[in-house]
């Protein structure tokens, strides 16, 4: 398969704290991760806060070192390069759009000077190229030229996500990884934004991650979508059956939470918080918030299957019957060690 970025059981750990001093425990951000994105394809990421979403977003773009695993560009061990290397293909290849614009964009710059940045810093044509460069940026995104000069206070936060995502642009890159991009903004607007990627990604063939905890938004946006729980994917589904057809537990539960299915599909609750990320449950990460869970999941990290449509795995010992589109409530867990 062509693939621009690839991740090979990644782990990233980071310091824990508690009361704002670090500990000696370690937070378990991304566990074992396996990931390809390959040319044109929109991978939707979800799951609840603090599964992982915005740590698997920084690796795919270097910003974030693996403690272990590899990531791969377009085939090239990305942490084995040089410094100066990794920026330059990191650089050139992707571009990132983080949740809030008001906090992404530098208030002192002007839309000019923000899009100008990327472009001078990789010495992309000639001064005049690059002035073009910014004007085409700006028609792509739907920014009226008469806001070149402005300064990101003097937009309103839908146009601040367009000069983000116009930055993100700048170099033409293979694949772009949003990172809730629309969750900070009214709700007006949301849906504009969306239409927007959506618009760009089919005119310019990108790759695009798009990371939200909103799974019906995740569903729409994307071909593949990768679930989430305490740092691992725990199934990944082709957008189309991430309804009540999905095999995992929590994926079922995430979709019947959502606004608007109400009538359709039978609210699963998932019972008790997310466990810490510092001392994640043995085995299935899930196993303490499922009704499916045996001592099984307690035992043992359960194994990548296959689904019975192409595309579609999971990690689960019980997995919810893809044919029913009601789960067994009442097959109740026997409580997990
Ligand atoms: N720099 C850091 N230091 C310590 N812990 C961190 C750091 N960054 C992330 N974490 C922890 O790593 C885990 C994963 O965080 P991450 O931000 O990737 O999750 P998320 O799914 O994006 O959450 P959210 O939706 O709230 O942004 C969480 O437990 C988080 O508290």
């Amino acid at each position: 398969m062509n693939t621009i970025v690839e991740l090979c059981d990644t782990h990233v750990t980071h310091k824990a704290r508690t009361g704002g001093l670090l500990t000696r425990d370690r937070v378990h951000a991304l566990t074992g991760v396996d990931l390809r994105v390959a040319p044109g394809e929109t991978v939707g990421v979800v799951g609840e806060s603090g599964c992982g979403k915005s740590t698997l977003a920084k690796v795919l773009v270097g910003v974030e070192r693996p403690a272990s695993g590899t990531v791969l560009f377009r085939g090239r061990d990305l942490w084995s390069m040089t410094p100066g290397e990794r920026r330059t293909t990191v650089g050139r290849s992707t571009g990132m759009i983080f949740q809030d614009p008001s906090t992404a964009l530098n208030r002192r710059l002007s839309v000019r000077r923000v899009l100008r940045d990327p472009l001078d810093v990789h010495e992309h044509g000639t001064a005049r190229e690059r002035e073009d460069r910014v004007r085409e940026l700006m028609g792509l995104v739907g920014l009226p030229p008469a806001l070149a000069d402005a300064l990101p206070g003097q937009l309103s936060g839908g146009q601040r996500q367009r000069v983000a995502i116009a930055r993100a642009l700048a170099l033409e890159p293979a694949l772009v990884v949003a990172d809730e991009p629309t969750s900070a903004l009214d709700v007006s607007v949301r849906a504009q934004i969306l239409n927007l990627l959506l618009d760009l990604k089919e005119r310019l063939g990108l790759a695009l991650v798009f990371v939200s905890h909103d799974i019906q938004t995740v569903r729409r946006m994307s071909d593949r979508v990768i679930t989430m729980y305490l740092g691992r994917i725990v199934e990944e589904t082709p957008a189309d059956r991430v309804t009540d057809r999905s095999c995992h537990p929590y994926t079922r539960a995430l979709f019947s939470a959502a606004p608007g299915l109400s009538r359709t599909v039978e609210p699963i609750p998932l019972v008790g918080p997310v466990p810490s990320a510092t001392r994640p449950p043995s085995g299935c990460p899930f196993r303490t918030r499922c009704w499916k869970a045996t001592e099984l999941c307690a035992r043992q990290v359960p194994e990548l299957a296959d689904a019975s449509t192409p595309g579609h795995r999971y990690r689960c010992h019980h997995p919810v019957d893809e044919d029913r589109s009601t789960p067994d409530l009442a097959q109740s867990a026997r409580e997990p060690s």
